[in-house]
């Protein structure tokens, strides 16, 4: 049967629809029920027609747990040894790097961590787009036309005018501005040592805490200040704002911005996770989160459209002289560039609040999330921390240049081995648009028995490029590819993936690739230099686990002390002398 059958497939759907208008109200529920059901089965058909090529069939894969969820909710808790992230538990990747996956309704989704077929999807961006409701959902988030959200000829554009704005030269420039936020981060992390702060909750208080706060030592929920951090270095070198979020000034945007947090914080983990998972259905998130997610939307278009507005105003009273003061930040950048572009390729005023909203989106968060698993590895490491610190110490200004920063090799080496072992974004997904020949590198045995070299999606399959399970395949890193090595990266990698940055995925990897990279890891060294330079950091005596889950909340969470689970990553920090 081909999708133009599917009104065929419409008919018993619209029989029961019949008989349940003339039913009384307790026959209607069940009938209406099955009539989602049905309804529900239709819609996926054209996807679950999609995956059915033979030589798709033929990989490996999870077996089916559920006709509903498919294999979705086998790997949400598949959180590895060691605190080791990946999208994709390592019994599937590890024997099958190239594999199917049950999706909803029985869907199947392929997946990848062979370095050829991921540089295949990809290069071939036309091909491989996001699918129409991850686009439906981000929208929500970043507006319609940021950088996120565009696809062929207007994403090409978009990125053409945007790729000076995140270049070596640029990033250089901002680094004084992290600094600044940096030092406000200091001088938060030393005021709760105040003896004025006795009693403030710097983390959620569990039993036996009275004797780790005494004695030089306190335990402090370091995700938390290091989230306003983040923020406030995109606020300021992202659009020239200040958030203020670090020293806790009222504001309409911080304030919505916190609100939305604490409302995505009361969900449960598993709540959470089970909405990512529902996200190819639903579309939707818990009304309340959903509330606060709007009006912290609405926030920051109302504050982008300020600031855009005040830029305009301004380049058009120095005459359009692009050369005029406007600012070192991203916007000013790009409101730069846009002047000397054609008018063709001119962005609009809502085109660069959109971009706005993405910064904030895609920036804010992902590093805060590798800002606090690098202070929570420095805890469980000390000898790391140690040799860290040490070479940070060699330094004498306290706020050295970019160049500097760049020339510190542990400093690189721990920060590759974070963001490689602790993805902050842990998976991507793309839609096949045509029929599709994907090559594999290195051949895959099938379930046939046969070696398979390339595998052929129809259009309309669903496809994951699963990040955080590349990073950690021992097919590429060795067989200790799970263990926290920073010194790995003092050799460079024989098997190569198609990723942007030190061979890992991390900011994946294309004509996609994450156009930020760059100012994120300036921003994470800077956090790291300044905070090692004054403040100590160890694990709790019960080791509490931090979790993370894939899906809209990118936190970590904090799972024992005998509390529930939270939003949270608790650690002992002590003052350096
Ligand atoms: C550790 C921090 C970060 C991580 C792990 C990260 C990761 C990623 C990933 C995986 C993508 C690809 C998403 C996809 O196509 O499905 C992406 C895209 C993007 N990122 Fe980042 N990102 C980080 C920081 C930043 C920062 C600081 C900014 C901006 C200030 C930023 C802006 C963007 C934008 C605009 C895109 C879309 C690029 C395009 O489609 O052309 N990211 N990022």
């Amino acid at each position: 049967m081909t999708n133009s059958s599917l009104p065929q497939v419409l008919a018993p759907v619209a029989a029961v629809a019949a008989v349940v208008a003339g039913t009384s109200l307790l026959v209607t529920v069940p009938a209406a029920l099955v009539l989602v059901a049905l309804l529900t089965w239709a819609y996926l058909y054209p996807y679950r027609r999609a995956s059915l090529h033979p030589s798709f069939a033929n990989l490996h894969g999870p077996v089916n747990s559920s006709a509903v969820f498919g294999n979705w909710r086998d790997f949400l808790d598949s959180a590895n040894d060691d605190g080791t992230d990946s999208s994709l538990p390592l019994e599937w990747t590890e024997p099958w790097p190239t594999g199917r996956i049950h999706g909803f309704f029985g869907t199947h989704i392929f997946y990848s961590t062979d370095p050829g077929a991921m540089s295949y999807m990809l290069a071939n961006d036309e091909v491989f787009q996001k699918p129409p409701r991850l686009l439906n959902l981000l929208g929500i988030l970043v507006g319609g036309q940021g950088l996120l959200m565009l696809e062929g000829n207007p994403h090409r554009r978009a990125r053409k005018a945007m790729n000076p704005t995140f270049g070596p030269p640029a990033i250089r420039e901002l680094v004084p501005l992290f600094y600044d936020k940096a030092f406000e981060l200091r001088d938060k992390f030393a005021s709760f040592f105040d003896p004025a702060n006795d009693g403030v909750a710097l983390a959620r208080r569990a039993e036996g805490d009275d004797k780790i706060v005494v004695g030089g030592r306190r335990k402090v929920d370091v995700q938390k200040p290091l989230a306003e951090f983040a923020l406030d270095v995109i606020g300021t070198a992202g659009f020239s704002h200040d958030t203020a979020a670090l020293n806790s000034s009222p504001s309409e945007f911080t304030d919505a911005w916190r609100a939305m947090q604490v409302s995505l914080g009361q969900k449960g983990k598993r709540e959470l996770a089970q909405l990512f998972a529902m996200m190819p259905v639903l579309e939707k998130i818990p009304v309340d989160a959903q509330v606060k997610m709007t009006a912290y939307n609405d926030a920051a278009v109302k504050v982008g459209k300020r600031l855009v507005g005040n830029k305009m105003a301004a380049l058009e009273a120095a005459g359009g002289d692009a050369k005029s003061e406007l600012g070192r930040d991203l916007v000013s950048l790009l409101l730069k560039s846009n002047l000397a572009s054609k008018t063709s390729e001119k962005m609009t005023t809502d085109e660069i609040v959109d971009q706005i909203r993405t910064f904030l989106f895609a920036g804010a968060e992902t590093t805060a999330v590798a800002m606090s698993y690098a202070l929570w590895r420095l805890g469980r490491h000390p000898e790391m921390q140690d040799k860290l610190r040490k070479e940070i110490l060699t330094v004498e200004e306290d706020n050295p240049s970019f160049d500097t920063l760049n020339g510190l090799t542990y400093l690189e080496y721990f920060v590759r081995e974070i963001l490689r072992i602790h993805s902050p974004v842990s998976n991507t997904i793309r839609m096949a648009m045509s029929d599709v020949v994907i090559p594999l590198s290195k051949p895959t045995k099938g379930r046939d028995g046969s070696l398979v070299d390339s595998v052929v999606l129809r259009k309309g399959t669903t496809v994951m490029i699963p990040i955080a399970s590349v990073n950690v395949a021992s097919s590429i890193w060795g067989p200790d590819a799970t263990t926290f090595n920073p010194d790995r990266h003092a050799t460079e990698p024989t098997i190569k993936t198609p990723g942007i940055y030190a061979n890992l995925m991390t900011f994946i990897g294309g004509p996609r690739n994450c156009i930020g990279y760059r100012f994120s890891i300036a921003e994470i060294k800077v956090a790291l230099f300044v905070l090692l330079r004054s403040f100590s950091f160890e694990v709790l005596p019960d080791m509490p686990e931090q979790r993370r889950m894939p899906g809209i909340d990118l936190r970590s969470y904090s799972l024992g002390q005998g509390l529930p689970l939270a939003p949270e990553m608790p650690l002992l920090v002590r003052v350096l002398e």
